[in-house]
């Protein structure tokens, strides 16, 4: 029978249970289950919300060093045909976070074994795929309390092969904001079009017009992402649609162009609102600051890396990826880095299959790295 590394065989326990964003109740217990079965003494855990907050005492701490990972699954229904899909129907962890959960459970074990000088502090951290955990986390009591001095934090790459970590100094991840477009017109019957404002082909327009925001109104040497992920609307073929949603996101590399962004989604709107005589309202949603990686901390972690015979290091462009983990990087000094996991399908997809083999490397290296700090 195969030999299961007991952090595969955990990521293989969560990958079961994904939850949305502030409904991880599952996943705090199997959290908290396997870390009060470590039966530390040196350990303090606090719940925050569906998340925790664990510290694991150093033996004469001069600083805390501080690890998170996110711990929220997606609304997509799992396609990977693996042995342990997920348990919850239109749910999957396709981006990953089974394996930052396990990941970091891996280096809490190593510690809770090996002690440090200094202090660790662990977060698991809910809602990063929305509305947006780090934030409220950040502002929490506790951590205020134990406000790390260093934050650290990966996230799995699927185009990049096992063995691979990628990161730089300076801007990692792109802005983010949501984006969800409200409709409303007049419905009516579908032979009789004159009577109505028929929001399908006003949404439909939207999309397009939308999509000239990027290739006329972004400096072609600059770079910015509008998708429509999702539409609605109408009820039935022979219907016009009284009402249409879009539901998408905006991505940026800088806070100043998500500005002009959203000022010239604004006018496109207004401009629909004549055009078809309709209603539109404009939510956008929960909104993440791009993730800054500090200069002093990600070169002595490049260095570090460049000296690991099994880690081959890539210096990788800006993704237009987003994480929250920007608002912790915003208050406190670290970095987060790709971890190459080598899958076929891509982040977000039904097919995600990601190399478990990343899983314990990426355990060795970082306790090896913590030791250095
Ligand atoms: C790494 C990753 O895939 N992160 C998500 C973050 C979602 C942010 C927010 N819900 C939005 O869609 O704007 C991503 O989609 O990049």
């Amino acid at each position: 029978m195969e030999q299961l590394s007991p952090f595969v065989s955990i990521r293989r326990q969560l990958h079961r249970i994904p939850e949305l964003g502030f409904q991880e109740f599952k996943t705090q217990q199997f959290l908290l289950q396997y870390i009060e079965s470590l039966s530390i003494d040196r350990i303090e855990i606090k719940k925050w919300r569906t998340g925790l907050f664990v510290k694991l005492k150093g033996t004469n701490p001069t600083k805390i060093i501080g690890y998170r990972a996110d711990i929220d699954g997606l609304p997509i229904t799992e396609e990977t045909g693996l042995s342990f899909p997920s348990e919850h129907p239109g749910q999957m962890h396709a981006c990953g976070h089974d394996f930052h959960m396990s990941i970091a459970l891996g280096i809490l074990t190593y510690f809770s074994q090996n002690p440090i000088k200094d202090d660790l502090l662990f977060l698991f951290q809910p809602a990063e795929e929305g509305p947006g955990g780090a934030k409220p986390m950040l502002e929490s009591n506790s951590m205020k309390m134990w406000k790390p001095d260093i934050m650290m934090g990966l996230h799995i790459a699927p185009e990049y092969k096992v063995g691979q970590i990628a990161t730089k100094e300076g801007l990692l991840f792109a802005n983010t904001s949501e984006l969800t477009i409200d409709l409303k017109g007049k419905g009516g019957h579908a032979a009789y079009p004159h009577q109505t404002k028929d929001m399908v082909v006003a949404a439909s327009m939207l999309v397009t017009q939308l999509q000239t925001i990027i290739s006329r109104n972004i400096n072609p040497l600059e770079s910015a992402v509008i998708t429509i992920g999702k539409i609605t609307g109408g009820t039935v073929q022979n219907i016009i649609a009284e009402k249409a949603r879009l539901e998408g996101t905006i991505r940026t590399l800088s806070v100043a162009e998500m500005e002009s962004v959203k000022n010239r989604i604004e006018a496109l709107v207004e401009g629909l609102k004549i055009g078809f005589e309709c209603e539109a309202t404009i939510d956008y949603g929960s909104m993440y600051h791009q993730v800054f990686n500090d200069e002093q901390s990600t070169r002595r972690f490049i260095d570090f890396l460049e000296k690991q015979t099994d880690i081959e290091y890539i210096r990788c462009q800006e993704a237009m990826t987003g994480e929250d983990f920007g608002y912790l990087l915003e208050e406190i000094p670290g970095f987060m880095f790709w971890l190459g996991v080598d899958s076929e399908y891509g982040l977000h997809h039904a097919k995600l299959d990601p190399n478990e083999e990343a899983i314990d490397l990426a355990i060795t290296t970082m306790t090896k790295y913590i030791q250095t700090l």
